[in-house]
């Protein structure tokens, strides 16, 4: 959909780089009508942008609209969600007591069986994209079911709403139960054709949606299913999302289930010399690729971490889910230091929200524990152990970046610079005033902005740190992708 020309002025937030998260004060962005960004300009107010800017790149006063933050207000680059099942979503926060294997059993296998029913999936689908958006999701890695029909559906529905994704027909054709289970490689590889021409139909230049491979996980799928997932994906230089070493007796499943016998993998000095683990199950199947999207990875060994980072899969840091169900505390830090790409996954509903700013907050405080744990164990010195520690900035970069780069977008979104697309979230906190009462907008505050309190006298990085803490899609004001505005809070 034609957007028209914009500028935005006010305040933007972005991530430099893991190190650096940079402000721009007084600022303006000049957006084209394809939604890039054409011209980024520091102490620019509305004239200067008008006599100076609008001339230079050719616009006309009458062809552009312009969004000013208000007081208090900033842009922020719109969060990439990298692991999130948009089938489980009417699942948020039910899971009990259960771990991983038998919540798939309990909860989630019924409920996505269930989504055959057009109506129901058009139900679930349309909300969870309306709601993902509300959070300021501009882009998702999703997974449907195994029912190409709907799976068909979410990708209609994520391109009329503009939001940006990744739509995965899931794939698995051994051991789980008779009534959700695929009947052969060969069926699989048939309905996941279809989804992939249907969605190359919908956008043939996959701009907002496109498809991706979607082994659900390696005790689903055959050897034989798995290699010929990995064919096609390298065929069609297609991404690829898994899951990985999330829970013990996961592992151990898949140990059982893959001796060297049925992968065909020997010791190697790639596998690090376990051609059994979890990742060399994978790689045997060649599904590690730069294009492969891994989530949890909570228990790989230092062998499986080379392995992953040789070849430049990328993990999604799922905290909310792996606190929910047990699984453990990924080590994103040790993830960095191996120098393996790290990006945030909501995971519903193993994970409880769908907000990618929870789970950002929740990644913080998991590498809290993941340090105190190390100290405690004796496996680190305490300073080492304080490394652990993820900051905000960190997160933040995570959530946006971290994401791109998962999901094959880098440098396209994630951040805020000339020549990269305008995926952005407009962010409002309460201003406080002199009398204690929140500032309307009538005095040039923000109005009524959701329930992060900004007294006035916080640094720049201290207000995105509430932000983080306390904040939630009250603060959303505003989301855009690719320049077409896709939510507005009313
Ligand atoms: N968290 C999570 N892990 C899985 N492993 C296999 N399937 C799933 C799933 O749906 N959610
Ligand atoms: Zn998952």
């Amino acid at each position: 959909m034609a957007a028209r020309k914009t500028l935005y002025l006010g305040t933007f937030v972005h991530s430099k780089s893991l190190a650096e998260l940079e402000f721009l004060h007084d600022g303006a962005v000049f957006v084209n009508e394809s939604g890039a960004i054409v011209a980024i300009e520091e102490s620019c107010d509305e004239a200067k942008a008008k006599k100076e800017i609008f001339s230079r790149l050719g616009w006309a006063e009458t062809d552009v609209d312009i969004v000013r933050a208000k007081n208090g207000q900033f842009f922020f680059p719109g969060f990439i969600d990298t692991h999130i099942h948009a089938s489980q979503y009417p699942n948020a926060g039910i899971f009990g007591q259960s771990t991983l294997l038998d919540w798939l059993n309990t909860y989630t296998f019924p409920l996505e069986a269930s989504l055959a029913d057009p109506a129901k999936a058009r139900r679930v689908y349309s909300r969870v994209v309306r709601r993902t958006l509300a959070h300021g999701t501009t882009c998702a890695a999703y997974y449907a079911t195994i029912d190409a029909a709907s799976t068909n559906l979410l990708a209609d529905l994520c391109f009329a709403a503009g939001q940006r994704a990744l739509i995965g027909r899931v794939c698995m054709d051994q051991l789980s139960p008779d009534y959700y289970r695929d009947a052969s490689p060969e069926a699989v590889m048939a309905a996941t054709r279809q989804t992939i021409d249907h969605i190359r139909a919908v956008d043939p230049q996959m701009e907002i949606v496109r498809p991706i491979i979607t082994p659900r996980f390696a005790p689903a799928c055959s050897i034989d299913l798995m290699r010929q997932l990995a064919n096609l994906a390298n065929e069609q230089n297609l991404p690829i999302q898994t899951h990985i070493s999330e829970n013990v007796n996961e592992i151990a499943l898949v140990k059982s289930l893959f001796p060297p016998s049925a992968t065909g993998a020997a010791p190697s000095e790639d596998n690090g010399q376990d051609a059994t683990s979890y990742a060399a199950v994978y790689d045997a199947a060649g599904l590690l690729t730069e294009r492969t999207i891994l989530a949890h990875a909570v228990h790989l060994t230092e062998g499986e971490a080379r392995l992953v980072a040789r070849r430049g899969a990328k993990v999604s840091h799922c905290p909310c889910s792996n606190s929910a169900l047990g699984s453990g505390a990924a080590r994103v830090r040790w993830f960095l230091d191996r120098g393996i790409g790290c990006s945030l996954g909501s995971d519903v509903s193993g994970g409880y929200s769908p907000s990618v700013l929870e789970a950002a907050r929740a990644a913080v405080l998991v590498s809290r524990h993941v340090a105190q744990g190390a100290a405690a164990a004796g496996r680190a010195a305490q300073e080492e152990a304080d490394r652990q520690k993820l900051s905000v900035k960190e997160v933040l970069y995570l959530a946006t970046r971290g994401g791109a780069e998962a999901v094959g977008l880098a440098p396209k979104v994630g951040g805020f610079e000339v020549g990269m697309e305008w995926d952005a979230q407009l962010v409002g906190l309460c201003a406080v005033g002199e009398d204690g009462e929140v500032e309307g907008t009538e005095n040039g505050g923000g109005g009524d902005d959701g329930n992060v309190d900004v007294f006035g006298w916080e640094s720049w990085p201290d207000r995105i740190a509430k932000w983080v803490y306390t904040g939630d899609d009250r603060n959303t004001k505003k989301v855009w992708v690719k320049g077409r505005l896709v939510h507005e809070r009313k």
